[in-house]
């Protein structure tokens, strides 16, 4: 494996927890979660958008620069390999979808001690699958809180994810995941494992899926 550590992105529902276990368990690789059910702010941030915003941008910031925080102390002798389903960036990105600008020049300088701190991942795996794919998905695994997300939300999520990635020039493969299925198809996971026996220089690239 050329790779220490990589992380899978994509927008709400695109199936990033679902590839990262996959390739995790392939690769025997440690795996690091993103914790969302455990916060106490996002159920409430749905419904109630413009007041709960802040504290949960603040605590997802909180509880993930603890997590990541946590890799570069603690070793695992017999995992070589590390995959997350989130990057530290996540945080700044949603941020800015959905506080004010006010907030979020605040929660901007805080970023930006805070991340100076964090490990930044050697690869990018970007899933990307159009807003109505993500919206079929949503349905599917009914987590309630999330039955009225609207389709613009989505949008511009996905918009900031991919600006970000190419103003920054960060090294990513975008995967279009439109009709992924990574658990019945292993065709998909071999792409996928394909691409993390290559080297890549900085830039941004583009692969489908069969
Ligand atoms: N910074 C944030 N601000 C607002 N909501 C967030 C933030 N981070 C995560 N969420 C919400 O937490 C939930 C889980 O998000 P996330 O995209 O990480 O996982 P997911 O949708 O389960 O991903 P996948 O299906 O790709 O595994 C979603 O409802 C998402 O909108």
């Amino acid at each position: 494996m050329i790779y220490n550590y990589i992380t899978i992105e994509g927008n709400i529902g695109v199936g990033k927890t679902t590839l990262a276990n996959i390739l995790a368990e392939k690769l025997n690789a440690r795996l690091v979660l993103e914790q969302f059910s455990d916060n106490p702010f996002l159920s409430k941030f749905y419904k109630n958008p413009e007041q709960y915003a802040f504290p949960l941008e603040l605590s997802f910031m909180a509880e993930r620069y603890k997590q990541l925080k946590e890799l570069i102390h603690t070793r695992d002798l017999f995992k070589s390999l590390t995959i997350t389903d989130y990057l530290f960036t996540k945080c700044l990105l949603f941020a800015k979808v959905n506080l004010p600008d006010e907030e979020f020049r605040l929660y901007q300088k805080l970023f930006d001690i805070i991340h100076q701190q964090i490990l930044k991942p050697e690869l990018l795996i970007y899933l990307h699958a159009p807003v109505n794919k993500l919206q079929a998905n949503i349905k599917k695994r009914n987590r309630s809180y999330e039955q009225a997300i609207p389709d613009e939300y989505l949008f511009n999520i996905q918009e900031m994810y991919t600006n970000y990635i190419k103003q920054h020039n960060i090294k990513a493969v975008f995967v279009d995941a439109s009709n992924a299925d990574f658990i019945n198809n292993p065709a998909h996971v071999e792409v996928i494992l394909d691409i993390l026996s290559k080297e890549y220089e900085h830039g941004q690239y583009y692969t489908s899926l069969p």
